[in-house]
C-alpha cells in the first residue's frame, strides 16, 4: 500500500436498531482502488455514503490526506461521489452538466472552461458538449457522470455500483477506463459492487463485509485463494468447503473424511487428527478416471465455456469445473467419474 491517505478509523452507523456500519478502521493508500464487496444489506453503501459525508457516523473518525473531514459537508469534502443511475440533468447539456458543480468554485469562465474540457477528455468525451444526456449511450452517460466529479479535482472517487445498469461487453470496458483513470491520475477510488467477478478484476485490494464488520482486507490473490473464513470462501466465487482430518500414513499426510481421502501435503503438524476444514476451488479439481476418488456426476451447469459438474461422492457434493477449450469428454448426469484433488487444500 502507498502511503496512507484515507483513514477509516473505529467508524460505527446506526439505523435505528440496525448497525448498518460496525467498528470499521482501514487504511486506504493514495492511488489505491478498493473494492467494497458483500451481501445485500452488509453495509456497502452506507460506508460509502459515510466516507462521502451523505451520512454522519454515530462514532469514529474519518482522515482524509491529514484532515479530519467528519465535520464537512459532503461538497467540501474533496470526495466526488458517482451514483448508480449516474443522477445527470436530463435537460442541461454535458457541458452544463460538467459546469454545474463548479459553479460554487470561483473560478473565471477560462478556467473553467479549460477544467471541462480536460475533464472530458479524461472520460474520452472531447466533442460531445452539446449533446443531452437522452443523447448518450448508457456507457457515455456514465462518463460524463464521472467527468462532473473529476472536473472538481476531488481526492478520492466514490462509485456506488457504477457499472450495474451496462450490459456485460460495455462493463468490461469500463472496468479498463477506471483502472486507466486511476493510473493516470493517481486516483484514490473507493468502488462499491455486487459482481464478485468484477471486484477481483478491477481492484488493489477488496473489503469484504458481512453484517458492517470487515470480514476480509486483501488483494484479489488473498481474497480468492487465501481467504480467512468459510463466509468469505462462500461469498468470492465458487468453492468446496470439505470438513474431516489430516492423518498420518507412512511417510504421506492424508485428508479424510466419509467422503474422500486424498494426500496433501501439510505441515501444520500441531493439527493432526483434529476436526479442520480445507477449501478447494473446482478449477483445481481434475478429472482423471485413474483416481482412487469416484463419484457420479449428478448435475451439469454450463456458465460460458466453463462447463460445472456437480458430483456426489457417497452423498457430499463436490464441484468441479471443466473449461471446454481442454475438454476431451463431456460427462451427463449419472455417469461415473474420478477426481484428482490438489495435494495444497487451503485451510479455513
Ligand atoms: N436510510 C436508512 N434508514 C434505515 N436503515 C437503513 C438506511 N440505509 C440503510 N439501512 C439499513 O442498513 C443496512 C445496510 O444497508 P446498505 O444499503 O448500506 O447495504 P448494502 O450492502 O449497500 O446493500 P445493497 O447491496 O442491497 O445495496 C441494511 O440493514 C439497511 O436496511
Amino acid at each position: 500500500m502507498a502511503e496512507e491517505f484515507l483513514n477509516l478509523e473505529h467508524l460505527f452507523k446506526y439505523f435505528g436498531n440496525v448497525t448498518a456500519v460496525d467498528d470499521i478502521s482501514v487504511q486506504i493508500g493514495k492511488g489505491e482502488l478498493v473494492s467494497f464487496i458483500g451481501p445485500s444489506g452488509c453495509g456497502k453503501t452506507t460506508l460509502l455514503r459515510t466516507i462521502g459525508g451523505f451520512h454522519r457516523q454515530d462514532a469514529g473518525d474519518i482522515v482524509l490526506d491529514g484532515q479530519n473531514v467528519d465535520h464537512l459537508p459532503p461538497e467540501r469534502r474533496s470526495t466526488g461521489m458517482v451514483f448508480q443511475n449516474y443522477a445527470l440533468f436530463p435537460h442541461m447539456t454535458v457541458y452544463r452538466n460538467v459546469e454545474y458543480g463548479l459553479k460554487i468554485q470561483k473560478l473565471s469562465k477560462s478556467e473553467r472552461e479549460e477544467r471541462i474540457q480536460q475533464a472530458l477528455s479524461q472520460v474520452q468525451l472531447e466533442n460531445y458538449d452539446n449533446r443531452k444526456p437522452s443523447e448518450l449511450s448508457g456507457g457515455q452517460q456514465q462518463r460524463v457522470a464521472i467527468a462532473r466529479c473529476l472536473v472538481l479535482q476531488p481526492k478520492v472517487l466514490l462509485l456506488d455500483e457504477p457499472l450495474s445498469n451496462l450490459d456485460a461487453k460495455l462493463r468490461m470496458t469500463m472496468r479498463e477506463e477506471i483502472r486507466r483513470l486511476k493510473d493516470e491520475l493517481n486516483l484514490t477510488v473507493i468502488f462499491v459492487t455486487h459482481d464478485q467477478e468484477e471486484a477481483l478484476s478491477i481492484s488493489d485490494r477488496i473489503i469484504v463485509l458481512n453484517e458492517g464488520v470487515i470480514q476480509q482486507l486483501g488483494n484479489p490473490d488473498e481474497i480468492y485463494n487465501h481467504p480467512v473464513n468459510p463466509f468469505v470462501a462462500n461469498f468470492v466465487g465458487q468453492s468446496n468447503i470439505l470438513e474431516g482430518i489430516t492423518e498420518e500414513e507412512g511417510p504421506k499426510t492424508l485428508f479424510k473424511n466419509d467422503a474422500l481421502e486424498f494426500e496433501i501435503t501439510d505441515n501444520n503438524s500441531q493439527q493432526r487428527d483434529n476436526k479442520r476444514k480445507i477449501m478447494i476451488r473446482p478449477e483445481r479439481i481434475i478429472i482423471n478416471e485413474d483416481s482412487a476418488i469416484q463419484g457420479n456426476v449428478s448435475k451439469v451447469v454450463y456458465n460460458g465455456n466453463v462447463i460445472r459438474y456437480f458430483v456426489d461422492l457417497n452423498g457430499t457434493e463436490i464441484l468441479v469445473d471443466q473449461f471446454n477449450i481442454d475438454s476431451s469428454r463431456h460427462y451427463h448426469k449419472g455417469d461415473h467419474i474420478g477426481l484428482e484433488m490438489p495435494k495444497d487444500p487451503h485451510f479455513l
